[in-house]
């Protein structure tokens, strides 16, 4: 090394000062991060020469093989982290080393309260970058020449991190960035070759820049003792040294894409799909969204694993990022690669950072459009309906600005085929429509059979309506929030007036009113003998085969609801059904012929076989099996 001439001793600019005080405190018990962000500036630098030899090819000085070596030494305790990127010439090191040039520094500095965890996270705000290495080491060495001067015009900065800096011109062969960290002593953990491997992998793994390490290799006599002197020293790239996502798509094999999920997802079989998107423009960043082949474990659990593993600038930030996806996407993996954040962005920050929300608004585009897509293979989307449905039918609720296009996903069982299988879509069914049929109708119950068999569907079957048949849990829930679909209200065929539109005609809305006309002494003696059981009794058009049925008001909730949250414990006021009767039916004839007594047993059982009918929990079964029978044997 030449002698350093030119020498000079600077102060830190006030912020440097304050900021390496509280990086040192407050940064201690996640010091590995220096290794990361070294990595990280000499990736940078390899990245702008590139662009610079771009234009000037020389700039390489014959070296293009852009590279960041990692060397130790354990008995000196330095570690040592070079490169071949574009370097720095006095004046860079001078403003680089020695202030923080960003704007807005001193209001930030302004804000550290000495509190050791709040300013961890305003740090990680911040970003810490070049001055993080003074967390492990008390004296930082750096050597450098800019790419493209000539050899004397290299610069060496030392400083322990204590208020100045000493910078002198050097001479110096190569081009690019060496930083020699004198470790303090109780960092002495990382002059270790395995301790520094496994930091590269675990947060530099998909730097494009191969990072790599010296391996000293040693000939042996016949005797298989080595021999002095014959030590070899080769070099290991430590990372995988390609990140996938950065490569264009048509340069990326299926099979390519399909062992990256797997590294992803910690997953062993093979994922659906995947949607690979950069974007440049406002936001800047690159996604690569998978849909795995089958659900996690924790799927249902709240705090469950979720989210994509999220990279600032190639370089591995954390895994399960959950803000960059809603809730009911939690079942997508993959990666989120951005310039737009800062490297030490910390899970609170990013439930602050306004442009996180539009990522997150954008990936969420991404994926509902990467499963439009998967929706267009009937098998493949079999697959994910019957493994993600019910998670995506929380999507309604949870983001009604895309409710247009998660209506587009969903799949229900219809009386279409009458089977249990959800692989109705909504297009299909309003396809379907009858001619003057506006709502799109459904029925909610506790299972398929009782869905499928439930007496509100009479009137629907018989005029060749299809019906949804819905029996999810969620199912209820999914409804109060999907009121709309391509123009067309939903209708629960359990609640409310029927209306079936201009289905029927005026002739036969005119022969209904003539009947419930004729009906209404019978619908009064009803109504007087249930007395509190019931809130209102009608005549009904809706059934051709059942005599009555019980209907809830528009807006009342459910039944199944209303059973899922007695059952976790909520008590709900009771709600009192509405009766309605089929006047077409010999039951309902043989009621109005009955004398009072009979009639008064009649009119029970028609009601807690409606109720009953509904899936429903009759308040005193006992009573009812005591009618019936009496019935009976009448
Ligand atoms: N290895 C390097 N080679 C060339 N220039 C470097 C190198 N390391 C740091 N620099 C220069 O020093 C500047 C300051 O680095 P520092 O890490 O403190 O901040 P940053 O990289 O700009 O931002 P961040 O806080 O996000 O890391 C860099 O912008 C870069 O110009």
């Amino acid at each position: 090394m030449s002698t350093a001439t030119h020498e000079e001793t600077l102060g830190f600019q006030t912020e440097v000062k304050q900021l390496l005080n509280l990086m040192i405190n407050s940064l201690y018990s996640n010091r590995e991060i220096f290794l990361r962000e070294l990595i990280s500036n000499a990736a940078d630098a390899c990245d702008k020469l590139r662009y610079a030899a771009l234009d000037n090819d020389a700039l390489y000085e014959g070296d293009s093989d852009l590279r960041i070596e990692i060397e130790h030494d354990a008995s000196a305790n330095t570690v040592t982290l070079r490169d071949n990127g574009i370097g720095m010439n006095r004046e860079d090191v001078i403003a680089n080393l020695g202030t923080i040039a960003r704007s807005g520094t001193a209001e930030f500095m302004q804000q550290l309260t000495g509190e050791q965890q709040k300013d961890a996270k305003l740090i990680g705000q911040f970003g810490v970058g070049f001055y993080s290495g003074f967390i492990v080491a008390d004296e930082v060495t750096v050597r450098t020449r800019k790419a493209g001067t000539s050899a004397q015009e290299g610069v060496e900065w030392r400083s322990r991190g204590e208020g100045e800096f000493s910078v002198a011109d050097i001479e110096r062969d190569k081009h690019g960035t060496e930083i020699i960290l004198h470790l303090k002593d109780d960092a002495k953990e990382f002059a270790d070759e395995y301790r520094l491997q496994g930091l590269v992998r675990k947060y530099s793994d998909h730097i494009e820049v191969p990072v790599r390490m010296p391996k000293i290799e040693t000939a042996k006599d016949d005797d298989g003792n080595e021999i002095e002197g014959s030590e070899v020293t080769t070099w290991e790239t430590i990372n995988e040294a390609t990140a996938l996502w950065v490569r264009p798509k048509s340069e990326v094999s299926d099979d390519e894409y399909k062992a990256f999920y797997k590294h992803v997802a910690h997953d062993f079989s093979d994922p659906l799909t995947w949607s690979h998107n950069k974007v440049e423009g406002k936001l800047e960043y690159t996604s690569l969204l998978y849909v795995p082949g089958r659900a996690p474990f924790d799927m249902f659990e709240r705090d469950g694993a979720r989210g994509v593993k999220l990279y600032v600038q190639r370089v591995f930030i954390m895994d399960d990022a959950e803000q960059f996806l809603p809730l009911y996407l939690r079942f997508i993996k993959g990666v989120l690669d951005t310039r737009d954040l800062s490297l030490n962005v910390s899970r609170e920050i990013l439930q602050q950072d306004p442009k996180v929300e539009k990522i997150k608004g954008a990936l969420t585009k991404r994926a509902l459009d990467m499963l439009k897509k998967l929706s267009k293979d009937d098998e493949q989307y079999k697959t994910f309906w019957s493994t993600f449905g019910s998670v995506l039918k929380e999507g309604p609720g949870e983001d009604p600005a895309n409710r247009e296009k998660i209506g587009e996903l969903l799949r229900f069982a219809s009386t279409h085929t009458d089977t249990a299988a959800q692989e109705q879509s909504l297009a299909g069914y309003i396809e379907r429509m009858k001619e003057g049929q506006q709502k799109i109708y459904y029925v909610v119950a506790d299972s398929f059979n009782a869905a499928k068999n439930s007496p509100h569907l009479e009137i629907f079957r018989k005029k060749g309506i299809e019906v949804l048949l819905l029996s999810d849990r969620i199912d209820e829930w999914l409804m109060t929030h999907l009121t709309e679909f391509d123009g067309k209200t939903f209708a629960d065929v359990a609640k409310g007036e029927l209306d079936l539109g201009d289905v029927e005609n005026e002739e036969e809305k005119k022969a209904q009113e003539e009947t419930a006309k004729a009906k209404e002494e019978l619908v009064k003696r009803v109504k007087e003998a249930l007395g509190d059981g019931v809130q209102e009794v009608k005549i009904t058009h809706r059934l051709t085969d059942s005599p009555a049925c019980v209907v809830l008001p528009e807006h009342e909730m459910g039944y199944q609801m209303r059973r899922i949250m007695e059952a976790a414990g909520q008590p709900l006021p009771e709600v009192k059904p509405i009766l309605e009767l089929n006047p077409e039916h010999a039951l309902v004839d043989r009621l109005e012929a009955s004398d009072d007594d009979a009639f008064g047993q009649l009119a029970h059982i028609l009601l807690d076989q409606a109720i009953i009918a509904e899936g429903g929990h009759l308040d005193d079964p006992a009573a009812y099996v005591k009618r019936l029978n009496s019935v009976l044997t009448a």
